[in-house]
C-alpha cells in the first residue's frame, strides 16, 4: 500500500506540491487533500500516514509522531497570511468578541499567548467558518490564516486594522515562528522506515527545487490565480520552509509559552524521525 501522505490546500503549500509535480515524486504516494484542521484530525487519527501537522497539534500529540528533518511553514517576521483582523485598536480588545478561523490549531493559540502576554488583555474567542464578512458581523475582530487571510489583506478593506501574527511574534520574542511542520506516525515509522526516508529525501528536493524557482511557480499561479506574480514571488520568499536549529529554537519558545499559559499540558519534546533508530520503542 502507498504511504497515505497530507497535503495542505492552501498557496502556502504549492512549492511543495510543484516540486513534487516537477519531480515526478507523486505516484510514490497517496495524497489526500484538505484545510491544516482536516489533516490535523485525520494523522491523529490514524488516516494518515505522513502530512503537515499544525505546529500546535504535534506539541499536543508529540509522543505519537515524529517530525521529518528539514520541512516546516514558517516565518522570520511577517507571514503576509496570518492576520487578527479588527474593527477597533488591537490594545482595545479586552473583553470583546473574537471570531478564530476553525481551520486553523497554531495561529489559534498563537494569539491568545500574544493577546495575553503582550497586551495583557483577555478576549472572548469563538470558532467560525473563515468568512470575514460573517466573522465580523458577530465579532469585533477576526483571525484568518492560508488563503482567506491573503485574500482579505490583498483587497484590503479600509477602516479595519490588520496584524500579522509573524510580526508579532517576533517582536515579542526575537525568535522565528513555525506555524507547521511535517510528522509521521510513530508506529507507521517504526514499520516502514525506507519508505519514510524516501519520502524524506523526496519533499526536501522538491522544496529545494521550489525555493530556487519561485518566480516559476508563480508565473504558473497567476495563469489562474488574481494575484500578480510579483506579489506571489515576494510571499513564497517571505516563508520560510526549512527547519534549521534557529527555527527550531523559535519553536521551542513557542511550546514555553503554550505550557506556561496552560495551552498545553506539558512540555512537548521536539523529536525527529530517524532511520538509523534500532532503538523504537
Ligand atoms: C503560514 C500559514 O501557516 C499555516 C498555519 C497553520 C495553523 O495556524 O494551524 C497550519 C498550517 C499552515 O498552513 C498559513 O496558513 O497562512
Amino acid at each position: 500500500m502507498l504511504p497515505r501522505v497530507g497535503h495542505i490546500q492552501f498557496l502556502n503549500c504549492m512549492p511543495l506540491y510543484y516540486g513534487l509535480v516537477k519531480k515526478h515524486a507523486l505516484s510514490e504516494v497517496h495524497l489526500i487533500k484538505g484545510t491544516p484542521t482536516e489533516l490535523n484530525n485525520m494523522l491523529i487519527e490514524g488516516h494518515l500516514d505522513i502530512s503537515p501537522i499544525s505546529a500546535f497539534q504535534y506539541g499536543k500529540h508529540h509522543r505519537e509522531l515524529e517530525l521529518l528533518p528539514g520541512l516546516s511553514v514558517s516565518s522570520d517576521g511577517e507571514v503576509q497570511s496570518i492576520f487578527l483582523i479588527s474593527k477597533i485598536p488591537i490594545n482595545e480588545l479586552d473583553g470583546k468578541k473574537i471570531a478564530l478561523t476553525n481551520t486553523s490549531a497554531t495561529s489559534q493559540n498563537l494569539i491568545k499567548i500574544i493577546l495575553q502576554e503582550k497586551y495583557h488583555i483577555e478576549p472572548d474567542y469563538f470558532e467560525s467558518p473563515p468568512l470575514l464578512r460573517n466573522m465580523l458581523l458577530e465579532a469585533d475582530a477576526a483571525l484568518l490564516i492560508g488563503d482567506a487571510a491573503i485574500e482579505a489583506c490583498y483587497h484590503k478593506p479600509r477602516g479595519l486594522f490588520f496584524y500579522d501574527l509573524g510580526e508579532e511574534w517576533k517582536a515579542m520574542t526575537g525568535q522565528k515562528m513555525v506555524y507547521a511542520v511535517w510528522a509521521v506516525r510513530r508506529e507507521y515509522a517504526g514499520n516502514n522506515p525506507e519508505a519514510v526516508t524516501k519520502i524524506i529525501e523526496a519533499f526536501n528536493e522538491s522544496m529545494a527545487y521550489s525555493v530556487k524557482n519561485a518566480p516559476e511557480i508563480a508565473a504558473e499561479i497567476a495563469k489562474y490565480e488574481n494575484y500578480s506574480e510579483e506579489y506571489l514571488v515576494n510571499y513564497f520568499h517571505t516563508l520560510e520552509f526549512d527547519f534549521t536549529p534557529c527555527h527550531q529554537n523559535g519553536l521551542a519558545t513557542f511550546f514555553q509559552k503554550l505550557t506556561s499559559l496552560d495551552l498545553l499540558s506539558e512540555l512537548p519534546e521536539i523529536k525527529f524521525f530517524s532511520s538509523a533508530s534500532s532503538f523504537r520503542d
